[in-house]
């Protein structure tokens, strides 16, 4: 189905980006919320915008969508500058951009249908036209026949997918989500996420996700900036910064997900030989497909025990990490094991050793 264009709507070239910022920067008194901020986000992307509590992503939303002067920078939507415009001249630029809520937002006396009908009511829409994209939107989030609904009559997926539906309803080149999916289940979770995939899939949108959970930024973002302290700290495709993390501060937002040594195994790591080697792979990229295990055991004519880990598949391509243990067979066997290991993982680290039971 297509969700047919509301009103005029500026028509970029295909090389401006949907939403630039450059060199953003605001200051509440002498705090530093944002320094410094240089984003883009082309037509179709799906960029998450990931930090912890007080990384500034609130105040970079609020920057987006005009609720916020920056002090110093340019904030462009679809190439057109946001500051210093009047309340007026912001609304046609605001309605470019749907904003999704952690809450919803719904106003609990109108059905949803109504929700979903107010910001084209507001832009003058048409009562029959109104009514006709109404259902085309409850159609689009998987709410045919229930717009007479009222919100507390709602799951909280469903009022969510009202949220989505009514940030649809101006036809905007961005969609905002703000934490969307915070308050709920990881089941609507799931399906919600599933959601905005489809819609950047069936319409091009191009959304904008801000989120504290790495498993958002997973399961939905093609590019992803990390936060922290009002600055970004690293930014790339999402399978490049799971599977190489180059701040502190990733890793620390990717431990919750990160396979750890089983604890059967730490419990008896010695930082000394004799025992077997434990060693940490890390896989991702060029190599992530190649039969590394297989390969050892015919260069060295032994077993590698998988231990733990867990591979994991991002945009299309394998990320993860093994922990295996490879016995020794003597003083200088574990550099060889480590450089052939090396050469064909993004990163190998000798843990320790452990004996085993004979
Ligand atoms: N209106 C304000 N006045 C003063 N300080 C503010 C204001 N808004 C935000 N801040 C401060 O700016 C910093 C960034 O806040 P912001 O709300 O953008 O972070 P956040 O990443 O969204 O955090 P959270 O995930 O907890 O919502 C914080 O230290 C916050 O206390």
């Amino acid at each position: 189905m297509t969700i047919s264009p509301l009103g005029s709507s500026p028509s970029p070239d295909r090389t401006t980006p949907i939403l630039r910022l450059a060199d953003v920067s605001k200051r509440f008194g002498s705090h530093q919320a944002l320094r410094g901020i240089d984003l883009s986000v082309q037509k179709g992307e799906i960029l998450g915008i990931i930090g912890r509590s007080g990384a500034g992503k609130s105040t970079l939303i609020r920057c987006i969508n005009g609720l916020e002067q920056p002090d110093e920078g340019r904030v462009e939507v679809e190439g057109r500058s946001i500051e210093r415009l009047s309340e007026r001249e912001l609304q046609p630029l605001r309605r470019r951009v749907g904003m999704v809520f952690q809450h919803f937002n719904l106003l609990a006396n109108r059905t949803a249908a109504e929700n979903i009908a107010l910001p084209l009511k507001i832009a003058g829409v048409g009562r029959a036209e109104r009514t006709r994209r109404v259902a085309e939107l409850l159609d689009l989030v998987g709410l045919g026949g229930r717009g007479e609904r009222f919100p507390a009559q709602m799951s909280g997926g469903q009022k969510q997918r009202v949220g989505i539906a009514r940030a649809l309803a101006a036809d905007p080149a961005l969609l905002l989500s703000d934490e969307a999916t915070s308050a709920l289940d990881p089941e609507t979770t799931e399906q919600i996420l599933a959601l905005l995939g489809d819609i950047n899939q069936r319409l091009g949108l191009t959304i904008v996700l801000i989120t504290h959970e790495m498993e958002v930024v997973r399961r939905i973002a093609n590019r992803v900036v990390v936060l922290e302290g009002g600055v970004v700290a690293e930014e790339g495709p999402v399978w490049q910064v799971f599977a190489e993390p180059a701040s502190p501060v990733t890793r620390g937002l990717l431990q919750s997900i990160t396979p750890e040594l089983p604890q059967r195994i730490l419990s008896t790591l010695s930082s000394k030989p004799p025992g077997e080697a434990v060693l940490r792979l890390d896989f991702g990229g060029e190599r992530a497909d190649d039969p590394v295990i297989s390969d050892f055991t015919q260069a060295f004519g032994r077993p590698a025990r998988i231990v733990g880990g867990h591979v994991d598949e991002i945009q299309g391509r394998p990320v993860g990490r093994l922990f295996i243990g490879v016995e020794q067979s003597g003083p200088d066997d574990l550099k060889a094991v480590m450089d052939f290991l090396a050469a064909r993982t993004l990163k190998t680290e000798c843990l320790g050793y452990v004996r085993r039971a004979v």
